[in-house]
């Protein structure tokens, strides 16, 4: 059995690489970082150190390493061979490496079994998007038939880690990893560890709109009151107010849209801010509200809760204010922290909202996150 995994950072070595090593696949991973690569080549194994209130340490081994941006032949090569593919790269990303899938899929002989493709990314849908992507540069015959693409909602905190660590890689003990059964016809790949689930649309809203829309809240908070630790954001009450408000207005939409019970999400919610308080975490506001022109946009994790609970006539009040935090995120090193910036200073709000949110002045949203945005222009 063999794995390819596109993106040998934090979440393809500390939990998807891990857990398809522990399946027993051979595993085979695909960067483009040539001093990543080259180190994940040069060293026979590294370890998965889980740290909470009870840690342990994995190690994973057997694998091989190819830069896919300068061995394109030889990824081609591995994914003919595959019986798995997964990524975990970015949502924005996942243009770029489906054309080299493709190759490989087209390479594949045509009575092997259908590989599976499954995106590990935060992001809804993230494998009908790859999947897009695939077929665009897709030259064999009927795709379909070769290959079965799963969505999937992974969920493990891997912070950045201390560039004194090597390959080794620091993690939380927590982990989920839920995937779409239903394209498998009942022929899923046995993967211990993952939650196989008949309807994926629950747990991956729910996953993006608590954990993550949480998550990014506690950093641009954090970010606005100088703390650089997630944990120590939230041991902040004030900010710990914050992030719970947030996510009471998030419970409140997933409730209503999908069933879940009160007590359920409530549950789930309490256990997502221990895991954000988890001391032994060395995680970043810096890391954790990378990316803001993403994290703002119109499916995410702030933007999609908010837009569905105002047409519900739900609060959204805490909403607002983790976006208008979110509009003062301004790292040099975060190339759309920047472009934020200086979209803010050049552009009018209404172009702000529409660039960035992708909002209409139809939707319920519209006007409260223009005012959000004028706020910001004017201070
Ligand atoms: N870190 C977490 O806690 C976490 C948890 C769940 C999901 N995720 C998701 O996993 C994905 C990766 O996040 P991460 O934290 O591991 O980021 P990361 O930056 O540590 O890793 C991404 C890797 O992708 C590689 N990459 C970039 N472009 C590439 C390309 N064209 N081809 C091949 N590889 C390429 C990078 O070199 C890097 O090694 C994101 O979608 C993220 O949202 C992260
Ligand atoms: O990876 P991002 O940039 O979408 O979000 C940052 C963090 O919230 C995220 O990586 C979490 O640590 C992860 O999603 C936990 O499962």
């Amino acid at each position: 059995m063999r794995a390819v995994h596109f993106g040998a950072g934090n979440i393809g070595r500390g939990f998807v690489g891990l857990l398809l090593h522990n399946a027993g696949y051979e595993l085979v991973f695909a960067d483009v970082a040539a001093p990543l690569i080259d180190a994940l080549d040069a060293t026979p194994s590294y370890r998965v150190h889980e740290v909470g209130e009870e840690s342990a340490t994995h190690t994973v081994d057997g694998y091989s390493a190819l830069n896919s941006g300068t061995n394109e032949a030889g990824v081609v090569e591995q994914i003919a061979g595959a019986d798995v593919v997964t990524t975990a790269v970015g949502p924005n990303i996942l243009k770029f490496v489906a054309p080299v899938i493709a190759a490989g899929i087209a390479a594949r002989s045509a009575d092997a079994p259908r590989v599976a493709v499954m995106a590990c990314e935060n992001a809804i849908n993230a494998t009908d998007i790859l999947a897009a992507e695939i077929r665009k540069n897709y030259t064999g015959d009927d795709l379909d038939a070769r290959a079965i693409f799963a969505n999937t909602a992974v969920d493990r905190i891997v912070p950045a880690q201390d560039p004194d660590a090597g390959l080794d890689v620091t993690v939380e003990t927590f982990f989920e990893w839920a995937i779409d059964r239903t394209p498998f016809g009942g022929e899923e790949p046995e993967i211990p560890g993952v939650t196989w689930v008949d309807d994926l649309a629950p747990y991956i809203e729910r996953k993006l709109f608590t954990v993550n829309t949480g998550h990014a809240t506690s950093a641009y908070f954090g970010y606005a009151a100088g703390v650089h630790k997630i944990s120590d954001a939230l041991a902040d009450p004030t900010i710990r107010d914050s992030v719970n408000a947030v996510l009471q207005e998030t419970k409140a939409l997933l409730v209503a849209k999908h069933g879940f019970s009160e007590d359920q999400q409530q549950a789930y919610v309490e256990k997502i801010l221990g895991r954000f308080a988890n001391p032994h975490l060395p995680d970043t506001v810096e890391r954790v509200g990378r990316a803001p022109l993403r994290k703002l946009s119109r499916h995410e994790r702030f933007v999609g809760p908010a837009a569905e609970a105002a047409e519900r006539g739900l609060s959204t009040a805490a909403l607002e204010a983790a976006m208008a935090a979110a509009l003062r995120f301004d790292v040099p090193e975060d190339a759309e922290a920047v472009q934020l910036q200086q979209l803010l200073s050049s552009a009018t709000a209404e172009d702000v909202v529409a660039q960035v949110t992708g909002l209409t002045p139809e939707d319920a949203l519209y006007e409260r996150v223009a005012s959000l945005v004028r706020d910001r222009q004017a201070r």
